[in-house]
């Protein structure tokens, strides 16, 4: 480039603008004044200021668009001046550029070319005429009136218009799509997680949630980092009979880095998107679509893809997205590279033009590690406010109420000794306690779930814990695992407070929860040698303990069987034998034998039957049948508190509801048949009162002081069976269901708030048709 005489340069046109500067400095009589002005500029649009602050106050309130405010600060021995043109579409002097866009900034790159704002504006001109007239007046030199002008660096780059297109939009473009089936897959595996409940039953037998987060990041970042190394190797080798690799300067480690930080941080990205759903396939599409958009809305609606200037403040809220971070991150790189100079670990921290609101790759990075903090407490948070079907839903102010709660110390308050004896409790005298509940209590917002229930279960005996919908029972059990946090009071299994021992307790802990939470790619033995190694069984053992329970559970062809494929009632086997496998001395079963058919059920019934004695079982059912083959021990809840506490004998005693007569009429049973059956009956115990009919089966109940008279009775009516038209009659001392019905109105009459479902739970329980005679 031949250098150009300063003549060449002097286009400026000021004869509609004004010239402020900021002392009594008259440029027209500087000796190199015909450098600047001639004839561009008059007397009269030259105006001197005594101070800055007076030239500020008239060029806020007078200024024209071709106004240009010289500031000077200097003295008489040293120049220091500051040339202000009115700012006003494109011309940006302090962006420092790269030769190809001096191309439009600079003078005489090409004389005809007039876009020049340092040229046309005259800028160049008047910094001559300054410097010349200092020159010449103060410093006394001759003639110093030759300038020239060369584009810097010299010779000019030749212009790629590629390198561009490559770095801000096809590198950002193909590192953004190798991760886009990644990302989803990751998504989808979170949400499945959450969906089928594994995720709670692996908080339950002891993983903690960042272990379980942590193994989700660790799944995503493993293929990725295989992604990364090969986008970095793609980048940074020169392949083939190419002249260079496609990022020819950069630092190969700073690429790998960047690249690796984006990854982590999209990983947590969708981490934070899962939390939102409760649905594998739309977290999946949804996910995928927010990620893709997440790079296209921003960079189009702010026009980043022309490569508009924002400020940096805005730049680095942009990189909150990762996507975004991926975008500034290449462009940083786009500018050093056709610096010739590349990113490199000693540039990093400044800015690839100078500009102030240029963002740095240290700036970058910085962010990236934001994103990664920032949508980790996210995804933390919406964990608790937010986890799903299974979990328990924190409220949304729990990090305050948490924060709170540790300042005063408030930990729950041991009150072993104020234990509550309610007068329906048996004493277990002579018993261990397995597990000790002592004013148990569980608050929901409002609802109170337990309310200050106390109950000791005895080690080695099968407690069931009955109650309606809503009792409280699970919440009880969810509690004693360490699933929820009781709002206030105490458990204890066997001797150690859960509080501090959790760790310890769940070593001998086996949990079957209400719902079926099982992994859908894992096979049954999977299954079972996974919950076996938790509690710290070698593979070996894990193994012979898994055929043996299968044979137990009489699964053993299902060994192999993928658990999604089972029927309802294997399932629910399946989470038996993983609350079981390991040596479980304690078991906590919500409602095992639901789904299961009748075979299974009485299977099942046999197994818990031989483990009486070795293990403490603690069991709910809604089958009285099953609860009274079971139970050593039968504890009815209602609203959260304990109703009635005892073994059978007990309950049947305390709530002694007389014999119950059930007679079935062949065929349907007319109002004939209901009159005849009453007189028959009324003849021989007139205390006999009508229960209930259902279908052709009508019952009686007779109080236990009219006892003696059931002999008669029973007489009678075997005598006239074919004129009273009589199938069958059965005889019964109270039930469980009977104690259960009674313990369920008594709590109602007591004014109970609670709506119980009279008709669903009928449904549950089944007639015990056992002749009697007594
Ligand atoms: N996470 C929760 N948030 C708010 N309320 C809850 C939550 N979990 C349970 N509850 C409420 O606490 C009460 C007790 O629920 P729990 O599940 O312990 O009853 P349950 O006796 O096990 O019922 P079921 O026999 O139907 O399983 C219910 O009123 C329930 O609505």
């Amino acid at each position: 480039m031949e250098a150009s005489p300063t003549a060449k340069v002097m286009q400026a046109d000021l004869r509609s603008g004004e010239l402020l500067l900021s002392s009594d400095f008259n440029i027209k009589k500087m000796p190199g004044r015909e450098v600047f002005l001639n004839n561009r500029l008059s007397d009269a649009n030259v105006r001197g200021f005594d101070t800055e602050e007076l030239l500020m106050r008239y060029f806020e309130t007078n200024h024209n668009d071709t106004v240009v405010v010289v500031l000077f600060k200097g003295d008489d021995k040293n120049l220091d001046y500051t040339i202000r043109f009115f700012s006003r579409g494109n011309f940006q002097s302090n962006v420092a550029q790269t030769s190809k866009r001096y191309r439009g900034k600079l003078a005489g790159i090409n004389e005809a070319d007039t876009t020049s704002d340092y040229n046309w504006k005259g800028f160049l001109s008047l910094q001559a005429a300054i410097d010349v007239s200092f020159m010449e007046n103060v410093l006394k030199r001759n003639n110093p009136s030759v300038l020239f002008t060369k584009v810097m660096p010299y010779p000019p780059h030749i212009v790629d218009n590629g390198v561009d297109a490559i770095f801000k939009e096809m590198l950002p473009l193909i590192t953004l799509f190798s991760f886009i089936f990644l990302c989803p897959a990751v998504l989808k595996r979170v949400v499945e997680e959450k969906y089928s409940g594994t995720k709670e039953l692996m908080k339950m037998v002891g993983m903690k949630s960042w272990m379980l987060w942590l193994g989700w990041f660790i799944y995503g970042l493993i293929p990725m980092m295989f992604a990364v190394i090969v986008i970095v190797i793609l980048m940074k080798v020169r392949m083939f009979d190419t002249e260079y690799p496609p990022i020819e300067f950069m630092d190969g480690t700073l690429l790998f880095c960047f690249l690796i930080l984006y990854c982590m941080a999209a990983i947590v990205f969708c981490f934070a998107i899962s939390s939102f759903f409760s649905k594998p396939m739309v977290a999946m599409v949804t996910g995928m679509l927010v990620w893709i958009l997440s790079y296209f809305i921003p960079k189009y609606a702010l026009n980043l893809d022309t490569g508009k200037q924002i400020p940096w403040s805005m730049s680095i809220i942009l990189n909150l997205l990762p996507n975004m971070a991926l975008h500034f991150g290449y462009s940083i790189i786009a500018s050093y590279e056709e610096r010739e100079l590349g990113v490199q670990w000693n540039n990093f921290y400044k800015p690839s033009s100078g500009s102030k609101d240029d963002i740095t790759m240290n700036n970058v990075f910085i962010m990236l590690i934001v994103d990664i903090v920032f949508y980790m407490l996210f995804t933390c948070y919406m964990d608790n406010v937010n986890p799903g079907k299974y979990g328990v839903r924190k409220s949304f102010l729990f990090p305050l109420k948490s924060l709170f709660k540790f300042l005063r110390r408030d930990n729950n308050i041991e009150v072993g000794a104020a234990t509550v004896h309610l007068q329906n409790v048996e004493e277990g005298h002579g018993y261990k306690k397995g597990i000790e509940i002592i004013n148990l209590c569980k608050r929901y917002s409002t609802k109170v779930a337990v309310d200050n229930l106390t109950l000791d279960i005895y080690q080695n005996q099968i407690t069931v814990l009955l109650g309606h919908n809503g009792a409280g029972k699970s919440t009880t059990m969810s509690a004693i695992t360490g699933m929820i946090e009781a709002t206030s009071g105490v458990i204890k299994v066997n001797g150690m407070n859960i509080k501090g021992n959790m760790d310890e307790i769940r070593k001998t802990l086996g949990l079957c929860p209400q719902h079926n939470l099982l992994f859908t790619d894992l096979t049954v033995a999977e299954h079972l040698i996974f919950f076996a190694k938790l509690k710290g069984k070698s593979s070996e053992e894990a193994r012979r303990e898994m055929k043996d329970l299968l044979k137990k559970l009489n699964m053993s062809e299902k060994e192999d069987s993928m658990a999604a494929t089972l029927s309802g009632g294997m399932k629910r086997k399946l989470c038996l034998g993983m609350a079981i496998i390991g040596g479980s001395k304690i078991l906590i079963l919500d409602e095992p034998s639901s789904g299961m058919d009748p075979e299974s059920r009485r299977e099942l019934w046999d197994l818990l039957l031989k483990w009486r004695g070795e293990k403490t079982i603690l069991i709910t059912t809604h089958f009285m049948e099953e609860a009274d083959a079971l139970g050593d021990w039968i504890a009815i809840m209602a609203n959260g508190t304990l109703q009635c506490y005892g073994t059978p004998m007990y309950l049947k005693k305390k709530y002694d509801t007389g014999y119950h007569l059930s007679i079935m009429v062949k065929g349907s049973v007319t109002a004939e048949d209901e009159k005849n059956i009453r007189n028959a009956i009324t003849e021989y115990v007139e205390e006999a009162q009508f229960k209930t009919r259902n279908g052709n089966n009508i019952v009686y109940v007779i109080p236990n002081e009219v006892q003696g008279k059931i002999k008669n009775l029973m007489k009678n009516l075997e005598t006239k069976e074919h004129e009273l038209n009589i199938e069958n009659i059965s005889i019964m001392h109270t039930t469980l269901e009977d104690v259960f019905l009674k313990v369920k109105v008594d709590t109602e009459t007591e004014g109970s708030q609670d709506q119980v479902d009279i008709a669903g739970m009928q449904g549950y329980f089944c007639i015990v048709s056992v002749f009697q005679d007594s």
